[in-house]
Formats: C-alpha cells, structure tokens, sequence
C-alpha cells in the first residue's frame, strides 16, 4: 500500500532575477517519513523549504502540501504544518515562556488533545531553567532551542526545520534527536530538515535527498546512497610494516579471507563510509561530469 503522500512537488523551479536556483524539482514526501536536505552552501535548500511552507512562490512548476497549495493555504492548514526558520530576531524584549504562550494561544483554535503544553514544552527543549529569561539574553544555542519549541508548539503533522541544531552544544544536539525520534515513533510526525551535519542527516533521517545545480542530485537512504559510489566498508590493516587499505561491500567475508591467507595482518580497522564520504563523492562526481558537459558544449 502506498503510504500518504503529504508533499508533492512537481518540476518546481526558481529564480531571482536572472539567478536560476532551482532548475526542476520532482519530490514525493510520504507522511511519518525522515528526509534530510543536503547541499553546499546556496545549493537553494532554504529556497525550497520557503516554497514548500509558502512563503514564496516558485517561478515555475506545482507544489501540494497536505493536499493544498501552500502559498493559497490558510491558517487551519499552517497549524497543522510547524516551522523553524533560520531564526527570529526581532523579539528580544519577550520573556521565553511570554513568547512560547504567545504561540499557544494563538494555535488555541486549532488546539489538539496531544498538544504540547508551554511548560512541558520548554522542558523538553531545555529551556525550563529560562522561562523569565529576555529571549535577547540567551546564547545562539538557547535561542535555538526557542525555535525548535515554537515549531512544535501546535503538535504538526508536518515539521519544516531548516537547520535546526545549528549553534546547539553536543548534549543539546543529542536530546534534540531524541526528541525527535519520539515525534516520529509516537506521534508519526514528518519531517523535512536541512542540515550542514552530515552525521545528524544519518543518524535522524530515513532518505537524504541532494540539491546540487538546482536539481535533486541524489534520493535515497543513506546506506542505498553509499551502495551507489563503491564499496561501502574500508578496510585498513598493516602486514610487514606495510600499510594497506581495501574498499568492499562485504568486509566480514574480506577479513575472514585476509586472516586467513596472511597471519602478518596486523592493526586491522574495518570503517563504514559515511554519509559525509558518500556526500562528498557524489558532489565530486556531478561537478566532474558538470566540467565535462560544459567542457563539451564550449
Ligand atoms: N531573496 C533572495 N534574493 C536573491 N537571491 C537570493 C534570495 N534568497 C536566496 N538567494 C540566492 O539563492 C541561492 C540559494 O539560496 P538558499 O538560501 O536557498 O541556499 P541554501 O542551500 O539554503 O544555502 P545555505 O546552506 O548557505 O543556507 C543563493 O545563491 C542565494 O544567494
């Protein structure tokens, strides 16, 4: 059975002037899924996050998000999608909690039963020990977490989080994942984040999609993506004082061979590739190939 489709998008482009940013995006997000936008730095992923929130409009192409289009959408539709921006900056003078009930009455109309209460909210963000605190008094990291909170205020079904952890320390990092892991397992909330942190892409989503050239470079798990450039495990080990290293997509049955024809194995490492090698692969690859077609048409 084909799982909900909550967005779709269909050969969605964009420009600004004459700067073409998205060429034609084709994307399918099924409801309770992970998916972690990637891309270098003006690859256009808040532009797409933007257009998939409805705030902008795209140049060209078709975008349904829970079946409405979102710039036409209302705010029924908006309570049921929850957004981190790249930050608020103009409420310096409001007190956490102040700011976060602010949000709560003003999703009371739409309020459901397993809605986050203010206070539960600002302990599960860790801010609890903030609530009488000026928002300009926090560090990035804390007001960070006030974004998060507001996202989430309304319990969505449906979360647009565009780098949401950066300025975070380690251990918020951690229990913000842990966070959501929870909205996903229990509350099958879905979630389109963008990200610079190729290891919370991994560890949080279930599909990595990557923007490069205004188009959708690569879609899928991490582990299909890994498969897609070579061997997926490294194999290093030194014999005679010689270093070598092997890359497979079955190191168990490598190793078992390597000890057994040669009893000089020594220092034996067996590392996963990690996304972060997959991603960068694969940009170099689309940028050779990039070099090549226009190399062609020059
Ligand atoms: N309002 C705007 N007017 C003109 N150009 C814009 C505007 N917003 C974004 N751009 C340009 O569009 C391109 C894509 O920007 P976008 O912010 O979507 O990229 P991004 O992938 O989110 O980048 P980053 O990783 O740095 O956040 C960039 O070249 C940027 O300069």
């Amino acid at each position: 059975m084909t799982r909900d489709i909550v967005v779709r998008a269909r050969g969605v482009a964009m420009s600004y002037g004459a700067k073409r940013v998205l060429d034609s995006i084709d994307l399918d997000i099924h409801r309770g899924e992970v998916i972690a936008l990637l891309g270098a730095n003006g690859a256009g992923k808040t532009t797409t996050i933007e257009i998939l929130e409805g705030v902008r409009s795209p140049t060209a192409g078709t975008v349904e998000v829970l079946g409405i289009d979102p710039v036409r959408a209302g705010v029924e539709h908006r309570a049921r999608v929850g957004v981190v921006l790249q930050s608020w900056r103009d409420h310096g003078r409001w007190r956490v909690r102040e700011f976060l009930h602010h949000f709560f009455v003003l999703h009371s109309p739409f309020r459901k039963h397993d809605s986050w209460a203010v206070d539960d909210l600002l302990e599960r963000v860790g801010l609890a020990d903030k609530a009488r605190a000026r928002i300009m008094s926090l560090s990035g990291g804390q007001r960070r977490r006030l974004d998060v909170a507001v996202g989430l205020m309304g319990n969505p079904e449906l979360l647009f989080l565009d780098e949401p952890t950066a300025g975070f320390d380690p251990h918020a990092r951690r229990e913000f994942h842990e966070l959501m892991h929870e909205l996903v397992d229990a509350r099958a909330t879905t979630i389109l984040l963008t990200t610079h942190d190729l290891a919370e892409a991994e560890r949080l989503a279930d599909r990595i999609l990557i923007l490069h050239n205004g188009r959708i470079a690569a879609n899928g798990s991490a582990d299909a993506l890994a498969r897609e450039v070579a061997g997926t495990t490294e194999v290093r080990w030194t014999a005679r004082g010689e270093r070598f290293v092997h890359s497979t997509e079955s190191a168990t049955r490598f190793v078992r061979d390597l000890l057994a024809r040669d009893p000089d194995v020594d220092d034996l490492e067996v590392r996963r590739t990690t996304l972060e090698d997959t991603y960068l692969t694969m940009v170099a690859q689309h940028e050779a190939a990039d070099a090549e077609t226009n190399g062609e048409r020059a």
